[in-house]
């Protein structure tokens, strides 16, 4: 799968939006990339998840378990574990804080992926592995379908991607005027209160 074939699934999806976006990390962009159009579609699901699951079988070797940040890893990350033949578990958050839950666990020695929909700055994936950082295990990366920071996010630790792209995102001060015309709207689950 090329980056165009991508792109394209979630362009077919109708997952490309556009309009003011508030992100995960509180920053305003103009296009947000609704992975759940493309999640909702299992078939569409197994095709690009088929194809991290061979960028992560190429960039890391044999892994056992896939751990995904909630809720929008979980679904990529349970596909691309069917794909890779390993586990799939996630972390969500516990007063704010990533943590396993359930009573998940990870035996020693275990050989790690973290993997993520989409990474714009990088916060939501360093929260997870930092949480991943109690727990034994090898922790050999990172992998996400979207890279949206066109290489620019930094894990500290390795991140394969199907795809990058530079898309603009402003701090809430310094929005372009086309921009701050336009009512915002926060699609994530962080910080939800209803
Ligand atoms: O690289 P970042 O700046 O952290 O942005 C990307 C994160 O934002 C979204 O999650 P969000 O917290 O919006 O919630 P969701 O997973 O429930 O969609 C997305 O699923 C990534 O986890
Ligand atoms: O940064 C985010 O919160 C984010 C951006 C995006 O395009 N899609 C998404 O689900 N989250
Ligand atoms: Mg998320």
């Amino acid at each position: 799968m090329t980056p165009d074939d991508v792109l394209e699934e979630f362009r077919s999806a109708g997952a490309l939006l556009e309009g003011h976006f508030i992100l995960s990390s509180g920053l305003h962009s103009p296009v947000f990339l609704q992975k759940m159009f493309v999640f909702q579609d299992p078939a569409r699901t197994e095709r690009v998840c088929r194809a991290l699951a061979n960028r992560i079988r190429d960039a890391y070797g044999p892994v056992d378990y896939v751990v995904s940040p909630a809720i929008g890893g979980i679904v990529p990350g349970y596909e691309t574990a069917r794909h890779l033949g390993c586990k799939a578990i996630f972390v969500e958050r516990e007063n704010g804080t990533f943590a396993l839950r359930r009573g998940f666990a990870i035996p020693e020695g275990a050989r790690i992926v973290m993997v993520e929909d989409i990474v714009t700055t990088g916060l939501s994936s360093r929260e997870c592995l930092a949480a991943l950082r109690e727990h034994p295990g090898q922790l050999l990366g990172a992998a996400c379908l979207i890279d949206r920071s066109g290489g620019k996010a930094d894990l500290g630790v390795p991140l394969v991607s199907l795809i990058q792209l530079d898309i603009p995102a402003y701090p809430a001060d310094q929005l372009p005027p086309s921009l701050a015309a336009l009512p915002a709207t926060k699609p994530g689950s962080r910080n939800i209160t209803t």
